[in-house]
């Protein structure tokens, strides 16, 4: 008798169904505690979201609690995060949580406890500080008077001391007593920037939040955070999720990067996450870019964003001279004019460094048998095997597969068989030939495929221990290399007419952030571009310097073409071992949106364009609306009904919302 009135908890549990599950409890347990759980044979860590004075199950049907974890329960404001993002993303709300843990709360651990160690010290040697340009007084300023939700886009060309925005912000907030949140891409986390946060605030505790580092540190930082002991919490897009009793600032660095959206499982973008999460607790939040993604400045432009503006460079005296090589009527040498290089040859006398951009690794990207017409296909994937000359092996960038060089054609023994195209180990190979005299690092994901190497060849490039960089978009970020002043794009014509309506506006991002490289300190920069279109409008706005009549055009052709930020888009793809599996079911998802009505537009189903990976052959169907509203409330009524809908054993499929990738 006395057990019924217990009460019952409605607790988030990370499976792939849209929907709580109840447990008897006790009194002192409440909503945001965790829980250990009795699920099917096992048992499961979860989130009490409400709780109830009863169940619609019967009252003997329900299981008791096992443990509550040593945690404080989890505020109210970070519950409705991620109730939010569950209804955006059209994810279960278990599964938003459960990646909105850190991995060991994830699992019911928690991480021993370390000693106490008090923040900063009496060594502490005060940081020094630049005096800063007005354009940053203004920025620094129109942020910390802001109060409320405000949001801002800082945009500042490379160079032009963004960073030294951020900082000064965040100064501010610690002095207030407040917490910050500066979020940044995947790649441009370098121990550089860590550095530099952890030197300006030596008094501040910092939790640091990617997925470098480990489980217990994670958790631990979330916890300081959870608290209220972390200051300032800097991490990769799963550091959004941090609960943080005093969040008083939220900074996006360079807000358009791909990086900042989850590309598998819950499909969230962590700096549209990060916009709702400064309205819900009323902070600014300052998103910062060279060449802002054109929605974030759509915003900027329309008025529902304060644009802040840097236009000039803060130590070097002008931005790199961007100038184009017509490679039209030139007979390239490994892919290279002479009129590059020439410039890189200039570089190495005066013993300046230069980089080589190609945003392609390994070898070649294709193995093939000019004889008989055979290539280097994955068995299990719609895509070349990368030929990888320096351990010699083929290898699937989508899969992970791999296999030996064949010395000859597996199809019609030919051994005449050649490498097609050009990654950025045969440019650095070329390289090498050309300037034997030269030190020449590549630096891709290949060479950089630990923290450890990333920083090793980090250290190289800045000890002036290399002449020639050949890299991939991974150095174009967020570095200062004293010495490099040359940077050359070894081709990048492709991507102007690439089927993704995204791809000029990666491109144009790419080309000015890796040209912002170059010419950082007292040494001139210099960029040369070699394309067949010299005099396309996306080169000429980089020669200009001119982002905003870049982003004028594009939004105008966006717009003409009814792309967003113009309209809304979600996507729902579905993968089988059979395509047909997979087109049947999008065709039947797609009758019953139809019965539902609504304002949004149902496309056609279609293979997807990388249409099998990991030998699943993948589909999808694209439903668009000019209004978000309209959009999100036809995704809430038929992505419920989709659960319901019978599938073969092996499909699976998910909802996209604001797809990046198509
Ligand atoms: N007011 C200033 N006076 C002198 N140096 C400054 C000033 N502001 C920034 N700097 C220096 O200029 C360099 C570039 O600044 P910062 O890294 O903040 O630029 P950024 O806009 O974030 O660059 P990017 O986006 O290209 O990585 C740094 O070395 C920084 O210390
Ligand atoms: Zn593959």
């Amino acid at each position: 008798m006395s057990q019924a009135l217990d009460p019952v908890l409605q607790v988030a549990l990370d499976v792939p169904l849209p929907r709580l599950f109840d447990y008897r409890g006790s009194a002192e347990i409440v909503p945001g505690s965790l829980v250990r759980v009795p699920f099917g044979k096992g048992v499961k860590t979860g989130v009490v979201v409400a709780v109830a004075a009863q169940s619609d199950q019967p009252a003997d049907k329900l299981k008791a609690v096992e443990a509550v974890l040593a945690v404080t329960p989890l505020p109210s404001d970070w519950l409705a995060l991620c109730e939010f993002v569950s209804r955006y993303y059209q994810h279960p709300l278990g599964g938003v949580m459960s990646l909105a843990l850190p991995p060991l709360l994830r699992q019911g651990k928690l991480p021993r406890k370390l000693k106490e160690k008090p923040a900063g010290g009496a060594e502490t040697v005060l940081p020094v500080m630049p005096v800063m340009l007005d354009e940053q007084v203004v920025a620094v300023a129109a942020i910390s008077a802001a109060s409320g939700f405000a949001p801002f886009l800082l945009h500042g060309i490379t160079g032009s001391g963004k960073t030294e925005v951020y900082l000064r912000a965040i100064a501010t907030v610690l002095e207030r007593g407040g917490q910050a949140m500066m979020l940044v891409p995947e790649i441009a986390l370098t121990p550089q920037l860590e550095g530099r946060v952890a030197a300006r605030f030596p008094q501040a505790r910092i939790a640091i939040a990617h997925s470098g580092v480990a489980d217990a540190g994670r958790t631990r930082g979330f916890l300081d955070a959870h608290a209220g002991r972390a200051d300032i919490v800097l991490g990769t897009r799963l550091a959004v999720f941090m609960p943080l009793p005093r969040l008083q600032l939220i900074v996006i660095d360079e807000e358009h990067d791909g990086s900042f959206k989850q590309q598998e499982g819950l499909r969230y973008s962590a700096r549209d996450v990060a916009v709702f999460r400064a309205k819900q607790r009323g902070v600014p939040i300052v998103l910062g870019s060279a060449t802002p993604s054109l929605e974030t400045f759509h915003h900027a432009t329309s008025g529902r964003y304060r644009l802040l503006e840097l236009t000039r460079r803060a130590v070097a005296e002008a931005p790199p001279r961007v100038a184009v090589v017509d490679t039209r009527r030139e007979k390239l040498q490994d892919g290279m004019s002479a009129a590059l290089l020439a410039a890189m040859s200039e570089r190495l006398q005066r013993g300046e460094q230069s980089l080589i951009f190609l945003n392609r690794r390994g070898y070649a990207p294709v193995l093939a048998c000019p004889a008989c017409g055979w290539i280097s296909g994955c068995r299990r994937c719609a895509a070349n095997l990368v030929v990888h000359l320096a351990d010699r092996r083929l290898r699937c960038h989508h899969c992970g597969l791999e296999a030996g060089i064949p010395r000859a054609c597996p199809d019609c023994g030919n051994v005449d068989i050649h490498p097609f195209g050009r990654g950025t180990q045969r440019l650095e190979a070329a390289l090498s030939e050309r300037f034997p005299e030269a030190r020449i690092l590549r630096i891709d994901r290949d060479s950089a495929s630990t923290p450890v190497k990333w920083a090793a060849l980090l250290d190289a490039i800045h000890e002036g221990s290399a002449d020639i960089l050949v890299g991939t978009q991974m150095l174009a970020k967020g570095h200062d290399f004293p010495k490099l002043t040359l940077v050359g794009v070894a081709g990048a014509d492709a991507a102007l007419f690439a089927a993704d309506f995204r791809a000029p506006e990666r491109l144009f991002a790419q080309l000015m952030q890796v040209g912002g490289r170059s010419g950082r300190a007292a040494l001139a920069g210099e960029v040369l571009i070699q394309t067949e279109y010299p005099s396309h409008p996306l080169y000429q706005a980089l020669i200009a310097h001119d982002y905003a009549a870049f982003a004028a055009a594009q939004l105008a052709e966006r717009e003409q073409a009814g792309f967003p930020p113009y309209v809304f888009q979600a996507l729902l793809r579905a993968e089988a071992k059979q395509l047909d599996d997979a087109l049947a079911f999008l065709a039947a998802a797609r009758e019953s949106a139809l019965a539902l009505g609504g304002s949004v537009t149902l496309y056609d189903p279609v293979p997807m364009r990388l249409f099998r990976k990991m030998t699943l052959e993948r589909a999808q169907l694209l439903v668009e609306s000019a209004s978000r509203p309209a959009l999100q409330a036809f995704l809430t009524s038929w992505v419920a009904g989709l659960y319901n809908q019978k599938t073969p054993r092996d499909l699976r499929w998910h909802v996209d919302v604001d797809p990046l990738e198509f």
